[in-house]
Order: C-alpha cells, then structure tokens, then sequence
C-alpha cells in the first residue's frame, strides 16, 4: 500500500534501469527489481523510467495486474487521487450491462427479492476469494479441485444449494444464513449458478464437482434403497465423497437409446454385472460413484455403481482444461447390489429424462453469464484501447458489435428469468411435462448466442484474443470452449428439435 507522498519532480529522476520508479493512475511504482522479471521486456520499462505511464499501462495490461503486483506501489503524488475503479473481493461491476438487470440499482425486477440479493453479495464474496483463484491456477495446471474448496464450500452448504431446491436444504444453514433452506426457490438457484461460474476458468468450472449436481439429484428423486440415498447424500453433499454421471460412451452421445455398457443381473438375482465403456465423464477421475446408464434384459436402466477395482478410468484430453477431470471409463465385469438400481429396471429413460430439464437450465444460467462477463471485458476493451489515435469504441463498427452482444445477454437473461419463474411456479409434474421443450430451446438459442459473442469478442481483441494470457484471456477462453455449452447436455439441433417436436404434440388437430 502507498506510504509516501511524492511529487512528479522526485519521481522524474528515478529514471534509469537501476533506479525506476513510473507513475499508474496517480500512485508511484518502484520497478526497480522488476525490470529484469518483467514479461513485456525492460526496454519498454527504461523507455517510460521516471513519467506517467499510466496511457501505456492500460492500453497493454488488465487492472488485475496492478493489484497482483501492488507491493511496487511506493506512494500517492501529492495533491492527486487515483481515479480507476479498484474492484474488491464481493464488488458488483460498474461496467454498464456488466451485471444483469435486476443488479443494477436504477432498475426494478419483479423475481428477486432480499434473500436473493443477500445471497448473491455472499456468493460473489465467497467466489472471489476462495473459487476464482484456485480456479485461474488449476485451469493452467490442469490438476483437479482442491479438497480444502470441496470442504469450503461443503461447510457453507454451496455443494448443497447447488442442487437445488428441495429436502436435502431443509434444516441447513446456507452461506452462514443468508437464506433459510426451507425458502430456497429457483432465483436462488439462478443465483448460485451465475455467481459460480463468474471465475474466467471455463474446465475447471465443470471440474468444481459439476458431475456432482448432475447426478446426485438422480440419487436423491430414484434410488430405491432410502438408506443408502442417506449414506450417499451425505458423503457427497459434505465433501467426502464423488460421484458423476455416466451415460455417454464412444457408441453414444445424444443417442441415449445407442448405448452397449451392459447390466447382466447374477442367476441368484442380488447383484448386476456391468461391463462395458463410458466417454467424456465430467469428474470422473476423481469420483468415488458412478451414476451409470446400462443395457438391461428388456430396455435400459440406471445403476449405482460405486468404485472398484472392475472400474477403471482414464483422462481424455479436451479443448478445454484437464481440470474437468474428463474421463474414459471402463467397466469389467463390475458387480453391484441390485438395490443400486435407480427407478425401475427397463425404465431408465424417466429417470435421466427427470434429470435433463434443471441441468440444461443450469447450463443456461452458466452460459448468460460467461457471455456477460464477456460482454463485459470486450466493452472494457474497446473503451480504453487506442488505436489510430483514439479509443477503438469511437468506431461505429465497434458500437455496433457491442450492441449486439449486449442484446444477446439480457434477451437471453430475461428469457431465463421467465423460464425459472415457471419453475418456481409449476409442480414438479407440470414442469416435467411443460419444460422439457421450453428449456430445450432456451439451451439451444442461448449456445447460438454464445456463438455470436465468441465470434465477436475475438475480432475486436485482435491478436490478444488468440492469446491465452494478458487482455484478451476470457475472450480466447471463450471462443476456445463456449462450444462446451452447445454440446454438453444434449446437442443444440437435438435440443432445438426436442422444442418443437414438444410443441407439435399440443398441435391443435383442426386446420388452420
Ligand atoms: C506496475 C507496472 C507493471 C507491471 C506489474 C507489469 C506487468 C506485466 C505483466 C504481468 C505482463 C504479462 C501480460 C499480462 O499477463 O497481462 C506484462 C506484459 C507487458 N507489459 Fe507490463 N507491467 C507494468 C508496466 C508496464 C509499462 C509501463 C509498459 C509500457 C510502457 C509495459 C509494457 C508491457 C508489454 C509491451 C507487455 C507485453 C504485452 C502483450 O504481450 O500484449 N508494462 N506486464
């Protein structure tokens, strides 16, 4: 922090490579020992020895920098104050449309009220402090979770608010209470999604137990042995334990009906013998139970299969961070109880369809954001990149792309919006059987808007976002894995499809 009041004079003669000081947004920087470590070299360094940087600076380095690298800072110049916004741990952004509406204080919104806002203030603190570093870290390394976060965010219920509304909060004390588990809504939910994935690490957000939310639930609404749902439950929602869901293999993706893993049940009829691959699991390398999609004698069937020596798994290599812990898995003659069975034999369709409609929601909520923050750092950009004399947003082209990414942020938050107020508002019943298409479309038409914002997130940062460091960081990791969301929980044209074929269903049968 600052300790010394300076003058530009003083400054101005620290200016040699030995002895560097440069002015930043009105506070002094001793370079001195940095010259030599600095990654853009030290020439450029000498060349601003002793003047006010600050153009400079901005124009190549994100204000994250300033603050990792705050203990240069000797002092204030006299008389001045600094004028660039310094955001803190728990800040919402000043950014115009950097958050969506109902966070903006002019705006009025008819869905959110104060546990929701209570819960988004204690979330982003909680993600800036303790999930967006170690996310930026594992992202790079590509190494999985850490435990002390699972047991963070176990202590705090996060492992349980992100499953949802539902019994398993009742009772628990969420974020310290903010908000009473017995008054979890979906806009809570919406909350916890959009303020989890604000981290910039796009394989390690799927890696932070994102397997978890999309199997457990399956445990919680159809495993048959009550007792064991408990045991799981509890392991799981208090770190101890990890589970995944594996449906995909090589012979499948959206193809749910294509799959050849088979469950074989023992001539005494008490355990199932599963054999056979799964592909691109989300979180399996590290899960302790594997929510597994089988072939059984007269259709196909959902099992719980714990891990074993009959289970072995291997990482695939993806176009985003190992961090996900993406997993090839092999199952040899694997033998588990018949009361792991989740629903009834031969109708594992219900149970995975039961499933798909909050995990493509989910999804939603996860991509909206990424395109705001997105959004956000293009926006950012342009206002202080100068190019040919003056800032790259005072070109009409430059405008017009901002205005279409913004566009496609709060239509596609509003549209979410409405979709959760369904959800909050319809019985479990009516959802399953109103929403399936509704969400199907919403997950399609979000993932074509990502499309467009990757697309144009990329031209305005050049060079930066074809770079997987520095400004244009988010905007490559953007374009490099927003194709993630488009796949991931059902394809878009699937998805699309699923819409309208839903919809010709209440095809009125008059002619019109
Ligand atoms: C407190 C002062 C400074 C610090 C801590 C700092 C730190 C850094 C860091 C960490 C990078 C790597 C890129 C990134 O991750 O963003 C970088 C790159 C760079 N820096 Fe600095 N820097 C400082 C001042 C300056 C100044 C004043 C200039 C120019 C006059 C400059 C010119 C550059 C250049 C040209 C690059 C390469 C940018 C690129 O590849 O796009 N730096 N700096």
């Amino acid at each position: 922090m600052p300790h010394e009041t300076l003058t530009r004079e003083s400054v101005a003669s620290h200016n040699s490579a030995d002895d560097l000081w440069i002015i930043i947004d009105h506070k002094v920087y001793d370079l001195s020992d940095f010259v030599d470590a600095h990654p853009g070299g030290s020439v450029v360094l000498e060349q601003v020895a002793g003047t006010d940087a600050t153009t400079a600076f901005y124009n190549l380095h994100r204000h994250e920098v300033l603050q990792k690298f705050s203990d240069f800072c000797i002092g204030v110049l006299e008389g001045e104050k600094p004028e660039v916004v310094d955001p803190q741990p728990g800040d919402l952004s000043v950014v115009p449309y950097a958050e969506p509406l109902w966070l903006r204080p002019q705006f009025k919104n008819p869905y959110f009220k104060d546990s929701h806002r209570r819960l988004q203030k204690a979330m982003r603190e909680f993600v800036d402090k303790y999930v967006k570093p170690e996310a930026r870290e594992k992202e790079q390394d590509g190494t999985y979770v850490s435990q002390e976060l699972i047991d963070r965010m176990a202590e705090t219920n996060i492992l349980a608010m992100r499953m949802g509304p539902g019994k398993h909060l009742h009772g628990r004390q969420l974020l310290g209470g903010v908000v009473q588990g017995e008054e979890f809504d979906y806009f809570h939910d919406l909350v916890v999604s959009q303020e989890m994935c604000r981290t910039g690490a796009r394989g390690f957000n799927d890696g932070n137990m994102s397997g978890m939310v999309i199997s457990l639930s399956a445990v919680h609404q159809w495993l048959n042995d009550k007792a064991l749902m408990k045991q799981v439950s509890d392991d799981v929602l208090s770190g101890k334990k990890k589970i995944s869901l594996a449906i995909t293999e090589a012979f499948a993706g959206s193809d749910v009906a294509g799959i050849r893993t088979t469950a074989e049940k023992t001539p005494d009829g008490k355990h199932y013998i599963i054999n056979g691959t799964k592909k691109w699991i989300t979180n399996g390398m590290f899960s302790d139970y594997f929510v597994t999609g089988c072939r059984t004698k007269k259709g196909f069937s959902v099992i719980l299969v714990p891990r074993s020596d009959a289970v072995e798994t291997k990482p695939i290599k993806t176009s985003y961070s190992s961090a996900a812990a993406t997993t090839f898995i092999e199952f040899n003659n694997a033998k588990v109880p018949v009361s792991h069975l989740l629903g009834e034999e031969d109708k594992g369709f219900t149970v995975i369809m039961s499933n798909f409609n909050h995990e493509r929601w989910m999804m939603c909520c996860a991509t909206i954001r990424t395109m705001r923050t997105v959004t956000e750092e293009c926006f950012k950009w342009a206002n202080q990149r100068l190019v040919f004399g003056k800032r790259l947003i005072e070109e009409p082209v430059i405008r017009q792309k901002i205005a279409k990414m913004i566009s496609h942020c709060e239509a596609d938050q509003a549209w979410l919006e409405s979709i959760t107020y369904q959800m909050n508002n319809l019985s479990y019943a009516q959802q399953s059987k109103a929403l399936g298409g509704p969400i199907g479309l919403l997950k399609s038409f979000v993932t074509r808007s990502a499309h467009e914002i990757a697309d144009e997130a990329v031209n305005i940062f050049g060079g930066r976002g074809l770079t997987q460091t520095g400004m244009g960081s988010i905007a490559e990791q953007f374009h490099r894995t927003y194709k993630f969301d488009a796949i991931l929980g059902g394809a878009e044209e699937v998805l699309a499809d699923l819409g309208v074929r839903q919809a010709l269903k209440g095809f009125p049968k008059a002619m019109l």
